[in-house]
């Protein structure tokens, strides 16, 4: 029988099946003629279904990756800062792009890339967008919405911390160390186990609002609870409208500021001191603080109303409290978990460079490095620079960021980098100290010593270019005196040891819940 295997192998064999008899080539021809559609059906059927199934990949490997993504974002809360990790050990110094809740963030962490950060205009990167984004403030700071373009109403504020309070801190001092002493006496007294947050979180709204409002106000026990209750108010309020789903948003975000009591408080209170201020100026009263400040160096061409200067306060006051107690915190844990460091930290203390910090509100370099390890350690947010696009940018190596999505530089793996840092996962307390300091021949660091309050190419914690922190000489005089305080009076030590004493959420690190130390008073 004639198979359709032997027609193509032998021509002669073709030839003769057509020279075949009628009666005998029919059905030759049919079964042929059956054999090849049964080929192009079987083709056609295995072709469409091979489509079909192509297809049906698609659009289930579709929904796998849109499954995949909305996971990615509902457990980013918690998978934020390892996440950031693994971009930066996979950056090479390349940008990296990710997603966030928020937004697409393209992460980048070489000199010349941060350098287009800095040199970016507030027309193109947008920190305040951001930070909108991220704190809700329309709903979450009593109606407040600021400009996405930093500097349109002024940048009073710069001037008011980076440099008028910056000078005032000696004046401070006296005032400071009353309020410290009188806390610790209140919270801790001869011995006490406390909440090491909770402590810090007391003690720098006191000193805050010492510095901030004057010391009328700083004793005004239902005027501070107002504002200590304020950020959490706000961190809450942000926190749970950036979880619920989006069309939801305006309309808890209506309801949300009818439980903000507090924060009422806060901000009337505010307005009628500036009002005082403003309409009944006391020719024989010169007051020195942020309010005040923040009033003298409000735009002249259009005047701010008082409500307008509360704002202003407040944002201030949100950013300055929170980040400055959480620091602190971490300090007294590392302080815990390094005792070896005591010893020398007390020396120094004890030493006539203290006569200088006091005179001068800065100095003890020990300290100083101690601190700055303590924040490279553990710092509080491991993404900086993060700004808003507010339209296309583009950076120098042709990387593309679209209108609306985010850039920042991944701080946090940043300061565990062996290139950066020798020996990154080793807590070593002096090593930003000047070497003859110590007796040494060479600094531990590749770029020599340097102070807690410096802005480098390597130590973004502040920020960077133009855009860094005015607060951080208020942070470094606030975090020497308390630690002062405690290196003069107490021995401290964690209650529960080798426990997780910090946790993350999203790209922040934050003090575990409930994390206690004990304080005795020395002997
Ligand atoms: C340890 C605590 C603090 C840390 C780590 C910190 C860090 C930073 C960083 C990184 C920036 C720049 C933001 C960016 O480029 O993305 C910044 C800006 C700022 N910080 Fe701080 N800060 C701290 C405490 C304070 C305090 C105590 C104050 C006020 C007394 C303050 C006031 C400000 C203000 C007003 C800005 C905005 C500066 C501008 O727009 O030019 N900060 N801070």
């Amino acid at each position: 029988m004639t198979t359709i295997s032997t027609l193509p192998m032998d021509n002669n064999s073709i030839n003769l099946e057509f020279q075949l008899a009628p009666s005998v080539q029919l059905p030759t021809l049919l079964r042929g003629a059956t054999v090849l559609i049964g080929c192009a059906l079987i083709f056609w059927l295995v072709y469409s279904k091979q489509s079909s199934l192509r297809l049906c990949g698609v659009y289930v490997s579709g929904v796998q990756r849109y499954v995949r993504t909305r996971w990615e974002l509902f457990v980013y809360p918690i998978t934020a800062s390892e996440k950031i990790k693994t971009a930066y050990s996979q950056m090479n110094g390349k940008p990296l792009r990710i997603n966030s809740p928020e937004s697409w963030m393209t992460l980048v962490s070489s000199p010349k890339l941060i350098n287009d950060i800095k040199n970016a205009s507030n027309t193109e990167l947008s920190l305040h967008a951001a930070a909108k984004e991220i704190l809700q403030p329309s709903y979450t700071m009593n109606g407040f919405n600021w400009h996405d373009q930093r500097g349109i109403e002024g940048i009073g504020f710069v001037k008011t911390l980076r440099t008028l309070l910056t000078r005032h801190l000696p004046q401070l001092t006296p005032g400071v160390r009353v309020i410290i002493d009188r806390t610790f006496a209140q919270e801790v007294g001869s011995g006490n186990t406390v909440n090491v947050l909770t402590l810090s979180k007391i003690i720098v709204t006191k000193i805050s609002a010492y510095a901030f409002f004057g010391l009328d106000y700083a004793e005004n026990n239902e005027f501070i609870d107002a504002a200590y209750y304020y950020n959490e108010d706000v961190l809450y309020g942000s926190e749970l409208l950036r979880i619920m789903p989006k069309f939801l948003v305006p309309f808890m975000g209506k309801i949300y500021p009818f439980f903000l009591k507090r924060q009422r408080t806060f901000y009337y209170g505010l307005v009628a001191i500036i009002e005082d201020r403003m309409n009944y100026p006391d020719p024989t009263k010169k007051y020195n603080d942020v309010i005040q400040w923040i009033i003298d160096t409000s735009p002249k061409s259009k005047p701010w109303t008082p409500g307008r200067m509360a704002f202003e306060v407040m944002a201030i006051w949100f950013g300055s409290v929170q980040g400055l107690a959480t620091t602190l915190t971490f300090a007294i844990y590392s302080m815990c978990e390094n005792p070896e460091y005591i010893c020398p930290l007390r020396e120094e203390i004890g030493s006539p460079a203290s006569g200088n910090f006091f005179s001068e509100g800065d100095g003890l370099p020990l300290l100083d490095s101690f601190l700055k390890e303590c924040s490279r350690w553990t710092p509080v947010e491991s993404v900086t620079a993060r700004r808003c696009a507010l339209k296309d940018f583009i950076f120098s190596d042709g990387t593309r960021v679209a209108k609306g999505e985010w850039v920042g530089i991944p701080v946090g793996p940043m300061l565990r980098d062996a290139s950066k840092y020798p020996q990154p996962e080793v807590f070593d307390a002096f090593r930003f100290v000047d070497p003859t300091k110590l007796g040494r021949d060479h600094s531990v660091q590749p770029e020599g010593p340097s102070k807690f309050t410096d802005v480098s190419e390597t130590w973004h914690v502040w920020g960077t270019g133009k855009l860094t922190c005015p607060g951080r000489f208020f942070v470094s005089y606030v975090m020497k005196h308390v630690m002062y305080h405690i290196l003069e009076n107490y021995e401290v030590d964690m209650v529960q040891k080798n426990q997780g004493y910090r946790m993350n959420w999203r790209t922040l690190t934050l003090p575990g819940l409930g994390v206690k130390a004990k304080f005795e008073l020395r002997a």
